[in-house]
């Protein structure tokens, strides 16, 4: 599965029961509380990065991708637009590195 097809079905989690699905019921708690969410999943990501327990990590890294797209949905902000602006980056530094290159080169 995708990152986009993850958000896709976070987002039909919006319009769904709040009993049906734990998305839906953490989305219908609000914004705030999705962020709160996502904080407390990157300090768990954080500790097990600083123990350097790879399986650990791997656990957590799951949970802070998927309650960062529950935060981005939280507050209308599509995937697409997060990658948009990374591919931006991406092209940015590609003409930094060309003009920091030699002439020559
Ligand atoms: N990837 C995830 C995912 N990662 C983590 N979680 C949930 O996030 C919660 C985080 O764990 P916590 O220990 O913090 O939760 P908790 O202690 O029960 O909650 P609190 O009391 O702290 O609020 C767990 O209950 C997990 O089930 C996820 N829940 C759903 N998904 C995916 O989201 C999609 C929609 O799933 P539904 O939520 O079932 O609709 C599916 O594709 C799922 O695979």
């Amino acid at each position: 599965m995708t990152l986009e097809d993850l958000y896709d079905i976070i987002e039909a989690r919006k319009t769904a029961d709040p009993d049906s699905s734990w998305t839906a019921k953490l989305l219908s708690k609000g914004p705030e509380k999705c962020a709160e969410k996502f904080g407390e999943e990157a300090v768990e990501a954080i500790i097990e990065a600083v123990k350097n327990d790879k399986q650990g990590l791997t656990g957590e890294a799951a949970d802070v991708l998927y309650h960062l797209l529950v935060m981005l949905a939280s507050r209308d902000v599509p995937l697409g637009d997060v990658l948009d602006e990374l591919a931006r980056r991406q092209g940015q530094s590609g003409l930094t590195e060309k003009a920091n290159r030699p002439s020559n080169t």
